[in-house]
């Protein structure tokens, strides 16, 4: 999902087009990989590549594409994969050596296209293993295309694939068929694949070409006779070239069945969550964050930082001196008017009061600017400190878990188990997997629902993700706070966001028109995950997170030290009392939070961190700053996809929701 679509460049024009086509979650964006360089996500369940990702290999231009199962415009995939097969010089096909029948389908179509195919018979390694035996040559024969077989996690077979490429030609196509589409293509001039898609009833070509060819263009539609046909001949190259000695796949197939299973499938989620919760909200959100946040971060960064300064300027410095609990039981400021460096009086008192004392030191520069850059809530100081000792490793933490999750191809099975659930808020099992993508990243789940097969559920989904999901880096402090909250805190927590979370659903299933869907969704094979892919993803994801979070960090954190120096900040928690104070009953100072959470939300709910909350003071918090608007980033990503007016409208709903819900919680917990 990093590497994005650019506008066409000029030299790229004289270039030849690869195109990367095959079934949902086949091992395409392997290829991609491997031949442009470049990195696209790789995970095991369909629908991981949702847009054209475009890059190079050698003099051709290469581009990865969306799964999909036929050349039509059914659904978003299919749409924006089939644009850009018809321009396509050269198609690489990748197909399933597993569900070669399934695959077939699309391979003949490509092929009676007219263009150029090569095909790789992927996941070998795994026919191997089910006892699968391919007679490859057979197969090409059959076909009249180069077949290589492939393993595309371990790149076998990838010097011939390259080799096959610079040399694809056109296969064998249904005669009938053929003849029909140059009779077309010649007479109106168009290219084959559109005549092909013509004749196959496709809306979207038709809809291009009506005006030009009046009713006649309707007439030529025989989509359900080609289909059939192309199916049956499938078949019968399957039963030609395929042998299988069954029985195989014993443990990752019964792992598999019992994640579905209706019982087990229960004990099964409960056994993923609990140990992610061990993981995540035990080691890292408690023991390695103390560790990280007060150590690394506090008393060694920001104290060296904020000294180094202090050497230089002006600084009252108050120290606390703390006991064994780290309560404050004695402090004193001192007053340096030149800087440590030019007043060693005052430095040699300090250093004296301070000797075999466990201290805790504040820092209060005079100058406003210093008060930015290295303040209390200083951009070089606390973001800093909350960027990199506070999210960083919870949020590599959760993108680990999640990739592996990802990898392992139970997000498929968590579908089908749910589906019946999500049909009460109109939605199919599918939809669970952008849900459970939105606790690593909103915006990244926000582009995959475009995997949902309608409008109506992308609606929902995306009104749920944006105003109940917290992000890793937002449910990182969550947890962590929470932990901090207890038990009972942490289960109304819970609750209380997943009855928000259900209630969003029903009201939006009630008032959109239109019903859910049923889930159609293969499943692929439970696998152990691969390392490098892990490591890679979790490396790509934390990069590209640093890069946009560090970003808003920044530029809220600045905002919120200007306010704070020219008084602003001051009047704007006043203003916001009666809302903060009266309503949600939380610490004036909690007006700070809310205004970087406008930011970002986890930035807000790190503002949280600060304040010293009681239990259900640290709930009601939580449940409002979750709920609050989500961060900048996937706002500009709602709009872009979801359009101007409800994208706002989500927005929206997500301050007024906030507040109302928060301040329930509070009336009824405090
Ligand atoms: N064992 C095995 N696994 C493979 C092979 N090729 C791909 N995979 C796995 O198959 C899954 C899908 O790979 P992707 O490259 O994401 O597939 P894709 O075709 O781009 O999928 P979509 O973008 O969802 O259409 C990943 O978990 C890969 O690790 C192979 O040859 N052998
Ligand atoms: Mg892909």
């Amino acid at each position: 999902m990093h590497v994005h679509q650019s506008a066409e460049t000029k030299v790229e024009k004289d270039m030849k087009k690869l195109v990367l086509v095959g079934n949902p979650n086949v091992g395409k964006s392997i290829f991609f990989n491997y031949l442009t360089g470049l990195y696209v996500e790789v995970s095991n369940y369909p629908g991981t590549t949702v847009e054209i990702l475009k890059g190079r290999y050698k003099n051709f231009v290469v581009y990865d594409t969306p799964g999909i199962y036929g050349l039509s415009s059914f659904n978003d995939e299919e749409r924006i994969a089939k644009n850009i097969i018809m321009d396509a010089d050269v198609i690489l096909n990748v197909v399933d050596a597993v569900n070669l029948e399934r695959d077939l389908f699309l391979t003949l179509q490509l092929i009676d296209s007219g263009k150029p195919v090569v095909v790789a018979l992927n996941m070998m390694d795994e026919a191997e293993q089910k006892k699968i035996k391919i007679n490859v040559e057979k197969l090409s024969n059959l076909l009249g295309v180069t077949v290589i077989p492939t393993v595309a996690v371990k790149q076998i077979g990838f010097k011939e694939v390259l080799n096959a490429i610079e040399k694809a030609t056109a296969g064998n196509r249904d005669k009938k068929l053929a003849e029909k589409i140059s009779l077309i293509s010649r007479k109106y001039g168009i290219s084959d694949i559109e005549s092909l898609l013509i004749i196959e009833g496709d809306s979207e070509t038709i809809d291009k070409f009506k005006s030009k060819f009046d009713g006649e263009i309707y007439a030529w539609n025989e989509r359900e006779k080609i289909y059939i046909e192309r199916r049956n001949r499938a078949n019968q190259i399957v039963s030609e070239v395929v042998t299988i000695n069954t029985a195989g796949g014993k443990v990752s197939g019964l792992i598999g069945r019992i994640a579905i299973h209706p019982f087990f499938g229960l004990i099964f989620i409960g056994v993923v969550l609990y140990l992610a919760y061990l993981v995540v909200g035990k080691l890292i959100a408690q023991d390695l964050v103390e560790f990280t946040e007060d150590k690394l971060g506090k008393q060694i960064y920001e104290y060296n930082v904020r000294k180094f300064v202090a050497n230089y300027f002006p600084v009252e410095v108050n120290v606390n001196v703390l006991n064994e609990d780290d309560e404050i039981v004695d402090s004193r400021s001192f007053i340096f008017e030149h800087g440590f460096r030019n007043s060693p009086d005052v430095l040699r008192k300090m250093q004296s009061f301070v000797q075999g004392k466990r201290v805790e030191y504040e820092f209060n520069f005079k100058n406003p600017v210093l008060v930015i850059f290295f303040g209390e809530f200083g951009v070089l100081t606390m973001t800093v400190r909350y960027l990199l000792f506070l999210l960083l490793p919870l949020v590599v933490g959760f993108y680990l878990m999640l990739a592996i999750l990802e990898d392992s191809g139970y997000l498929p099975r968590l579908a089908t188990f749910v589906d019946r659930l999500m049909s009460y808020i109109g939605l199919n099992g599918k939809a669970v997997i952008p849900l459970i993508l939105g606790f690593g990243c909103v915006t990244m789940a926000t582009i995959t629902t475009r995997i949902l097969s309608t409008k109506r559920e992308k609606r929902i989904i995306t009104a749920i993700l944006q105003i109940t999901i917290p992000c890793s880096a937002q449910l990182a402090v969550i947890t962590t706070l929470l932990m901090r909250a207890g038990f009972q805190a942490t289960l109304i927590y819970i609750f209380t966001m997943f009855s928000v979370f259900v209630m969003i659903g029903i009201i939006l299933n009630r008032i959109l028109p239109g019903g859910a869907t049923p889930l159609l969704i293969d499943l692929p094979p439970m696998r152990i995950p691969r390392i490098d892919n892990l490591v890679r993803k979790t490396w790509m994801r934390t990069f590209f997170f640093l890069k946009e979070a560090g970003m808003w960090f920044f530029i809220g954190a600045f905002i919120v030290g200007v306010m704070q120096v020219t008084g602003l900040l001051d009047k704007w928690i006043q203003t916001l009392s009666p809302l903060t104070v009266g309503w949600l009953q939380l610490p004036s100072e909690a007006s700070r939070a809310f205004i970087m959470g406008i930011v970002r939300r986890d930035f807000g709910a790190a503002g949280f961190y600060a304040l010293d909350l009681t239990p259900m003071q640290t709930v009601a918090g939580l449940v409002t700053i979750t709920l609050f608007v989500p961060c900048i980033a996937s706002l500009m990503v709602m709009l872009k996809e979801r359009g101007l007016f409800e994208g706002l409208l989500i927005w929206i709903s997500s301050w007024v929701i906030a507040f109302t819900i928060g301040g329930i919680v509070s009336q009824i917990l405090i």
